[in-house]
């Protein structure tokens, strides 16, 4: 057996969509991972035991819905379920039987191997030389012990037969070197093949994920499915080992199934009886451990989202001062109680299943060894093949349970790699489609005409029917109360959004035709929840760009119409400095610091553009004292320039008093249009924002203070 085979999974802790780890089932034994400090109490007595489980001994295992504690009752109102991948496989999983394992294994095997061809295939014919190799070596070693047998019981002197021995243990010993080399080969190679292999399935779901249409990105359903897959690049590399570690077994088991019939036809079958039971209770652990994890990483989860919360950076305050600490504390702990509880039913109910299969076993062997006693007494074995067959037994079973256990593993992480390739087709229909026209290098102006768009859950259309123009040269403002489809303009003026009714026009030409890289290629975006890469603070300049090379000094003019210096003055290396948190040596920035690096990467970006183009400002100064407030308005403003149109998106009325035209949204639709004057003096809604925002800056009234109560002299 290779070491490929028997790779080690990963343990818990892979990142949850909300940052809380979790693990994948299978991906460990819950009875040997967990970690979590946990104590007992009478909680374990209501564990979900047996009674949730409804199963005969040897009958299929079950799934009930999972037992969910008191203390995520009290905080979730119930369990806590993500949408992850091995949920989806509750029940395909647990179809899982030898027959449907066996049924499903050269599709399986065959998408492996096509991915592990196309990664190395060199190193794939290595591992498949030397395991068939080795299951070769191990037949002429078999064989080789039977010479020796025969030897040592035949006729002759001690010395004679020792000497007889010599040629059969030789070859034996040649056997077992060659064996030994060719499995070390084949782990060299196989260890070469599966990070192959699984960059090949990371880099494929990296780059669908990445290249879909935001549409599919904020559809729940895509983002489960974006969750399932991401587990199959590791099951794929896994899936490379649990190969290798089939065909070894395959092959093992064929030359020593071969072995043995030539040695005495009855010998196969009783092989058989024997590795059966086993087989049988490696399969039933696995189902039970799957069921078991199901419901069982449901308090895995509630807990550890618990602990995260416990030492989160952003929670750290009202952890301290609301004492959310010991509040929470006390319902982790409860929490893992029950994870607990059913993590020791399941290794209870393990120990049994693995004593009634060695058992079973057990008797199967002595079944065996009975028959070969009848056989030699009755003159049709000798002992000499009767030694050989002992070995070939013990030998034969053990490849043949490890065989089991191999497509055990094969099937269970098939599932994961399925969903892999579920979700590569499922991005392949949804990418954002290549080619298109070229956008014209003058546009003019870009245009909204009567745009609808509605979310696909959503009842109302987010946008009906809104139509506006942005002259190059402009500075348009958009305002509108929250929820009034601001950010939805924004996106279908940027064209990460194709508009379902109405026409989205650059110049002459309409979106829906254009190449939309190009069309990317012609938008600045600057959103209040602006991208803080955690890399230098030239690179959060730069990579408003990252295609144009750049070297410090070209950046300066962006640092300085930013009014960054400041900022970079302060960092340990200037522009140099590491802006990650998460890294030694890192720097931190505030959130108006951030604001001020964003605006120096849009400067860079709008002044590398060599075409009309857009610039989107959506709540640009939410994090900026007032004074810089003023300053990075008048800053937006001045980049308008005869090929940019900017487009401001905020709240904060006083920054849209000089764009040359103001659009005021309400539910979707457009309800006044105009400079600020014409909507002042039309005294509608943006007049009633206006003038909301203005009075909490008007001088207070003078509001007479209550006399002091008079208090009687005791005296
Ligand atoms: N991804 C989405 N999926 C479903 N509905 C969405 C999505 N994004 C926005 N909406 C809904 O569309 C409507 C318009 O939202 P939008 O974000 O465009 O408003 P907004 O004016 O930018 O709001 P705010 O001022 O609060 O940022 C809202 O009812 C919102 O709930």
């Amino acid at each position: 057996m290779t070491s490929a085979g028997t790779q080690e999974r990963p343990g818990p802790g892979a990142p949850g969509p909300d940052g809380a780890s979790v693990s994948r089932p299978g991906a460990g034994s819950p009875a040997g991972s967990g970690g979590n400090p946990m104590t007992k109490s009478a909680e374990r007595a209501k564990a979900p035991a047996g009674g949730r489980r409804v199963r005969g001994f040897f009958g299929r295992v079950r799934m009930a819905e999972p037992q969910v504690s008191d203390a995520e009752r009290e905080l979730f109102g119930g369990p806590l379920r993500y949408d992850m991948g091995w949920s989806e496989h509750e029940h395909a999983q647990l179809d899982l039987t030898m027959l449907s394992a066996l049924r499903s294994m050269p599709g399986l095997v065959g998408a492996t191997l096509r991915m592990a061809w196309q990664a190395n295939r060199r190193a794939l014919l290595a591992v498949t030389v030397s395991e068939v190799g080795q299951g070769i070596a191990a037949a002429v070693g078999l064989l080789a012990v039977n010479a020796v047998m025969h030897a040592l019981l035949g006729s002759g002197t001690p010395a004679e037969r020792l000497h007889a021995m010599l040629p059969g243990l030789a070859v034996a010993a040649g056997a077992a070197g060659a064996g030994s080399v060719l499995a070390g080969w084949s782990t060299a190679r196989a260890g070469r093949l599966e990070p192959l292999v699984e960059r090949i399935a990371t880099t494929q779901y990296l780059a669908a994920a990445a290249s879909v249409e935001l549409e599919a990105i904020e559809e729940p359903e895509f983002r489960r499915l974006i969750d399932v897959a991401q587990y199959g690049a590791a099951s794929a590399r896994r899936m490379i080992g649990a190969c290798v570690a089939s065909l070894n077994g395959g092959v093992s088991l064929i030359s020593t199934a071969g072995v043995l019939t030539v040695l005495h036809p009855a010998l196969l079958p009783m092989l058989i009886l024997i590795a059966a039971p086993r087989g049988w209770g490696a399969m039933r652990v696995a189902q039970e451990r799957y069921v078991s994890v199901m419901s069982w990483v449901e308090h895995v989860r509630a807990g550890r989202l618990i602990g995260n919360l416990l030492t989160e950076r952003t929670a750290a305050q009202e952890v301290r001062i609301h004492s959310v600490g010991p509040f929470l504390l006390g319902r982790y702990e409860r929490m893992a109680e029950s994870a607990e509880a059913e993590q020791e039913r399941l290794a209870s109910s393990k120990a049994v299943t693995e004593w009634v299969a060695a058992a079973l076993s057990g008797v199967a062997m002595a079944a065996t060894y009975g028959t070969m006693f009848w056989l030699i007494m009755g003159g049709h074995m000798n002992l000499a093949v009767a030694g050989t067959a002992v070995i070939a037994v013990r030998s034969g079973s053990a490849s043949l349970g490890a065989l089991v256990m191999n497509v055990n593993q094969l099937h269970e992480e098939s599932l994961y790699v399925r969903d892999h390739s579920r979700f590569l087709d499922e991005a392949a229909r949804r990418t954002i489609p290549r080619g298109g026209g070229p956008v014209p290098a003058r546009v003019g102006q870009v245009t909204l005409d009567r745009v609808t768009y509605r979310y696909p859950d959503r009842a109302d259309p987010a946008l009906d029917e809104v139509s506006l123009t942005l002259p190059m040269g402009s500075v348009t403002a958009v305002v509108g109360e929250n929820g009034s489809g601001k950010s939805t303009l924004m996106k279908l003026l940027s064209g990460l959004l194709l508009p379902q009714g109405g026409t989205v026009r650059w110049g002459d030409a309409e979106v829906a035709s254009l190449d939309r890289s190009q069309l990317f290629d012609r938008v600045a975006l600057l959103t209040q929840d602006f991208q803080r890469w955690p890399v230098t603070a030239a690179m959060n300049i730069r990579i408003g760009r990252p295609a144009h090379e750049a070297g410090p000094d070209d950046l300066m003019p962006s640092v300085e119409y930013a009014n960054a210096g400041p900022v970079l003055a302060r960092l340990p290396e200037g522009l140099q400095s590491l802006l990650a948190r998460v890294f030694r040596g890192a720097s931190e920035l505030s959130g108006g610091e951030w604001q001020k690096i964003g605006l120096a990467r849009t400067h860079w970006r709008s002044s590398t553009a060599t075409a009309d183009g857009v610039l989107i400002v959506d709540e640009p100064t939410s994090a900026l004292d007032p004074q810089a407030e003023i300053a990075a308005f008048d800053r937006i403003r001045r980049l308008a320039s005869p090929d940019l149109a900017v487009v401001l998106v905020t709240h904060r009325m006083s920054g849209v008093r000089h764009a040359d035209r103001i659009y005021v949204l309400h539910r979707g639709r457009l309800a006044e249009q105009g400079s600020h004057q014409e909507l002042m003096a039309a005294r509608g809604r943006y007049a009633a924002m206006f003038d909301a925002q203005a009075a909490q800056y008007a001088p207070a009234p003078v509001v007479p203070r209550p006399a002091p109560p008079t208090v009687a002299d005791p005296a």
